[in-house]
C-alpha cells in the first residue's frame, strides 16, 4: 500500500527556508515572468547571499539562464500518442487537454490532424474547448498536411523536418536545399493564417552543424515563432545540449524549443540544461510517455525546476493536481506510476534510515529539497525495519501519547530491530509493541533490559489477540 495513503505518517514541523533569486538573461523573446524573475537583475552580493541558503539556486554566471522563465509544450497528446500503449479515444483526450490545462501548462500540442480523420475530428473538439492553454498541432514538412492542420482551429502549428543524413537518406530522402524551400513555404503559409509556427530539425544532434544553424537562421529571418531541437534518438548528453542551445541562442533571436527522448536517461538533466543556455520552451509529456522510452517526463522536469526555483515553479503550476494527471494518463495507457517517479512515487516521501529519519523529524529540508505540501502529498518515516533508530521510535511514542523515558524507548527500539532481523514490522505491529511495553512499564511487570519480561507480555498480548481480535 501507498505510505502516503495509509494516514500513519509521522508528523513533522517544517521550518526549511527556500529562497528564490532573480536572473532573467538573454533570451530574445522573453515574457514577464511572474515574481519580478523576468526584469530585476540582483546584486552579486544577494546572490552570493542567496547561494549560500540554496545551493541549488541560479548562480550569478547563468545569465542565459532561463531556469525561471520558461513554458511547457505539453505532448502527451501527440508524442504520448506515441507511446507502444497508447490509445486515447476522444473522451480521454479531452480529459487530459482539461486536466493539463487545469494544471497550468503554457501549451498542448496533438497528434497530426492528417493521421486520421478521428485524429483531425479529435484536434477540432480540443480547440473549441476554449482552454487557457494555447493549442498546437504537430506536422511533417508539407503543404498537404499544413494546409489540413491550418483548418483545424488551433493557435500554432509544430512543423518537423528530419535533417541529419540517416534520415535525409533513409525517411524523406530530401536534400538541404529542398527541406529549406519547403520549410520556407510552408512557414510563410501557417504565419499568412495568424497563428504560430515553430520549425524543427528531427534528429538535430546527429545533424551537420553548419547545415543546422543555417536552416534556423533562414527561417528566424523569415519570421518563425520557435525553432525547436530535437534528440530524437536520445543520443545528447547534458554538455551537448547545452553547447548546441548556447551557439543556436546567439544566432537567432526568435524563441527556442528543445525535445530531448530518454533513451538514456538524459531526458531531464537534458531539458535543465537546455534551458541554462538559453531555450525557451521544453516539450514534455506525462510519465514521459512517447517512442520507445519517451521523453522528458512533465512531472519530473518540475521537480527538477522546483529544486531550482520553488516559488516560481508554484506561481505558475497547479502542483497538487500532478499526482491526478499521472494517475489518469497512467490508467489510460494501462500502466503504473513507477515507484522512483519523482514527486509521485510510491516512496518519494518516505524516510527510512534511523540516521535519516532523526534529522527529518526535526527539519524535513535535511533530507528533501521537494516539499510534499506543496504537491499535496504528506511525507511518511517508516520505523518497523532493523534499520530503525530511537529518536524516529520516540516521536511514535509521542504521537501515540504514551509517556516512557529515552532509555525505555531505546529498550523497545532493541525489541523492534530484534524482531524486524526476522521480518518488517508493520505499524500496527510496532504500534502494539509500543503499547505492551508502555502497559509493561505503568504496571510494574516490565523494567528496562528486562526481555524475558517483554518477550512474555508480547507472547500473552499476540495470544489474546489470536482469541478475540476485536479486544485486542
Ligand atoms: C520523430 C517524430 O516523432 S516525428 C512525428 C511522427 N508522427 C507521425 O508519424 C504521425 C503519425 N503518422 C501517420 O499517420 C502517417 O505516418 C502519415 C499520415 C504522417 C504519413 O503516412 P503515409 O503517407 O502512409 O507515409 P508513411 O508513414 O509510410 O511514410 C512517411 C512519409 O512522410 C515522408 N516524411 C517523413 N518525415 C517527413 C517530414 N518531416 N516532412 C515531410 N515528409 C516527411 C516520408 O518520406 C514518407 O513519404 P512517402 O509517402 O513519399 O514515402
Ligand atoms: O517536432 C519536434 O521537435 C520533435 C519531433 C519528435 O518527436 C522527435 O524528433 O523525436
Ligand atoms: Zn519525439
Amino acid at each position: 500500500m501507498c505510505p502516503h495513503a495509509n494516514g500513519d505518517s509521522l508528523a513533522t514541523s517544517d521550518p526549511s527556508q527556500m529562497v528564490q533569486v532573480d536572473l532573467s538573461n538573454g533570451s530574445q523573446n522573453k515574457t514577464n515572468g511572474v515574481n519580478g524573475h523576468a526584469n530585476g537583475v540582483p546584486s552579486v552580493k544577494a546572490l552570493q547571499e542567496q547561494q549560500k541558503r540554496n545551493p541549488y539556486a541560479a548562480r550569478a554566471s547563468d545569465l542565459l539562464s532561463n531556469v525561471a522563465n520558461f513554458k511547457i509544450i505539453e505532448s502527451t497528446l501527440r508524442e504520448g500518442e506515441q507511446f507502444a500503449n497508447a490509445f486515447f479515444d476522444t473522451k480521454t483526450k479531452i480529459a487530459i487537454a482539461k486536466a493539463l490545462d487545469a494544471f497550468g501548462v503554457e501549451y498542448i500540442e496533438l497528434t497530426s490532424p492528417a493521421a486520421s480523420e478521428q485524429s483531425r475530428r479529435d484536434c477540432e473538439a480540443i480547440c473549441k474547448l476554449g482552454l487557457k492553454a494555447k493549442i498546437l498541432t504537430h506536422i511533417r514538412c508539407h503543404m498537404d498536411d499544413a494546409r489540413i492542420a491550418v483548418e483545424t482551429g488551433v493557435d500554432g502549428v509544430d512543423v518537423v523536418i528530419g535533417t541529419s543524413s540517416f534520415l535525409r537518406e533513409f525517411s524523406h530522402g530530401k536534400d538541404m536545399a529542398y527541406i529549406t524551400k519547403t520549410a520556407i513555404e510552408v512557414i510563410n503559409f501557417v504565419k499568412s493564417k495568424g497563428i504560430e509556427v515553430r520549425f524543427s530539425s528531427e534528429d538535430s544532434f546527429r545533424s551537420d552543424l553548419v547545415d543546422l544553424l543555417s536552416i534556423y537562421q533562414t527561417v528566424d529571418r523569415i519570421g518563425v515563432n520557435r525553432v525547436g531541437i530535437a534528440d530524437t534518438v536520445g543520443c545528447a548528453n547534458p554538455r551537448q545540449v547545452y553547447d548546441l542551445v548556447r551557439t543556436l541562442r546567439s544566432v537567432v533571436s526568435c524563441d527556442i524549443e528543445v525535445h530531448l527522448h530518454n533513451d538514456t536517461g538524459m531526458a531531464i538533466a537534458n531539458a535543465y540544461c537546455a534551458l541554462e543556455a538559453g531555450a525557451t520552451h521544453i516539450d514534455t509529456s506525462v510519465l514521459g510517455i512517447g517512442e520507445r522510452v519517451g521523453i522528458t517526463p512533465l512531472g519530473g522536469l518540475v521537480a527538477c525546476l522546483y529544486a531550482s526555483d520553488p516559488e516560481y515553479v508554484k506561481s505558475k503550476y497547479n502542483l497538487p493536481m500532478l499526482r491526478e494527471i499521472e494517475n489518469l494518463v497512467a490508467e489510460a495507457v494501462e500502466v503504473n506510476v513507477p515507484f522512483m517517479n519523482p514527486i509521485t512515487g510510491y516512496c518519494a516521501f518516505t524516510h527510512k534510515a534511523g540516521i535519516h529519519a532523526k534529522a527529518i523529524l526535526n527539519n524535513p529540508s535535511t533530507y528533501e529539497i521537494l516539499k510534499p505540501e506543496d504537491f499535496g502529498l504528506t511525507r511518511y518515516v517508516s520505523i518497523g525495519h532493523r534499520l530503525t533508530g530511537w529518536n524516529a521510535v520516540k516521536s511514535r511514542v509521542e504521537q501515540l501519547g504514551l509517556e516512557l523515558t529515552d532509555d525505555e524507548i531505546k529498550d523497545a527500539t532493541a525489541k523492534i530491530k530484534e524482531l524486524a532481523d526476522v521480518r518488517t514490522q508493520s505499524m500496527d505491529d510496532v504500534d502494539s509493541l509500543l503499547r505492551v511495553y508502555h502497559s509493561g512499564i505503568q504496571s510494574g511487570e516490565l523494567a528496562v533490559g528486562q526481555k524475558e519480561a517483554l518477550d512474555r507480555l508480547l507472547t500473552k498480548h499476540r495470544e489474546e489477540r489470536e482469541a478475540s481480535p476485536a479486544r485486542a
